[in-house]
């Protein structure tokens, strides 16, 4: 069961996450505000290619994508209806996935003409047997790595066709990712490992600490801020690790295998998280073994066999 005063905390945390409506009028299902104005226009592609122009060492250069403009009056009243929690849920899609394939040297394909639409609002399950291609789903989406055919596109930016750099600017500014494994830096406090990603974006420091403690504070590990991750318990290290996929306000949370290395009672934790960030709103993908995970917090379950989509479901009860 949900605990009431945690609850209210993420809301408190996810309501400033999610402040422009997509649909107006809804009340529910928001995307993050616009980082910049809408100037330049953004075109679709930041380099196309490597040997496209870079931006001079240091730049800070945020992106302008579709999802960052204001959001247009809702056409079909219908999706501004509130009717039950799944309906209500914002459809305009973050992850474009078309007929993407992967193939590493000589080996069967990991991926295998794979096409797959994500719903901004929803949480996806992605599961599958080991080495039926979870992993490679997921780096492509946060283009970690390209496809050798097809095309991803999230949050309106073909991210297969972005150089290294651009890439990871659109990692910072978009995507939140969460591992198994948390990839804190023990070197640093729990409040400095949350505050690295406005630091690599540039953002003033007085509003990334006020947003870092605030995060901390509404997932229930303020306490530990000054504490160093090793002191920490495997569900509070990942929650800190949350925490800082958070702290961009991305677009997309990535989680790949959340409660794999947890015990029972802080994989439960975890879950109880996710599936709460999710009711307010935040966009999930995560990879995992762990049934239970996709149960609790899913409102879609995938699962790949062969690279290929062997299974497309809605969840009934979220
Ligand atoms: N860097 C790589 N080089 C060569 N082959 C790779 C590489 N990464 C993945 N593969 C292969 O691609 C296929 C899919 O791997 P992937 O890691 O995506 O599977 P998975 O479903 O995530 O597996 P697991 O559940 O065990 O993590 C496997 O056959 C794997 O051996």
């Amino acid at each position: 069961m949900r605990s009431t005063s945690r609850n209210a905390r993420i809301r408190a945390t996810t309501s400033s996450l999610f402040t422009a409506p997509v649909c107006q009028g809804d009340g529910r299902g928001h995307i993050p505000p616009a980082k910049v104005p809408p100037e330049p226009a953004y075109t679709g592609r930041v380099h196309p290619r490597d040997d496209a122009p870079r931006d001079p060492p240091g730049t800070v250069r945020p992106f302008v994508t579709p999802g960052d403009a204001p959001a247009p009056p809702c056409s079909l009243a219908s999706a501004c209806t509130e009717t039950t929690a799944q309906e209500d849920r914002v459809t305009a899609p973050i992850i474009e996935i078309r007929d993407v394939s992967k193939r590493y040297d000589d080996g069967p394909p990991a991926l295998a003409g794979l096409s797959l639409t994500v719903a901004a609002g929803e949480a996806l399950a992605v599961l599958g047997p080991s080495g039926s291609g979870k992993s490679t789903l997921l780096n492509m989406i946060a283009g970690l790595d390209r496809p050798t055919g097809g095309g991803v596109t999230v949050a309106g930016v073909r991210v297969d066709e972005l150089t290294e750099t651009a890439s990871a600017r659109f990692r910072r500014e978009r995507i939140g990712m969460v591992f198994q494994f948390f990839n804190l830096l023990d070197d640093l406090t729990v409040l400095d490992n949350v505050l690295l990603p406005a630091q690599l974006l540039g953002t003033g420091r007085a509003a990334a600490r006020d947003r870092a403690v605030e995060l901390l504070d509404n997932l229930g590990i303020d306490r530990h801020a000054r504490a160093y991750p090793g002191r920490l318990s495997g569900g509070e290290r990942q929650r800190v690790a949350v925490a800082r996929a958070l702290m961009n306000r991305p677009a997309l949370l990535l989680a790949d295998e959340p409660t794999g290395a947890l015990d029972t009672a802080s994989g439960a934790e975890v879950r109880e998280l996710l599936a709460e960030l999710n009711d307010d709103g935040q966009t999930i993908l995560l990879v995992t073994h762990d049934l239970a995970l996709a149960e609790s917090c899913a409102t879609r379950t995938i699962e790949l066999v062969d690279g290929r989509l062997a299974r497309d479901e809605r969840a009934a009860t979220r």
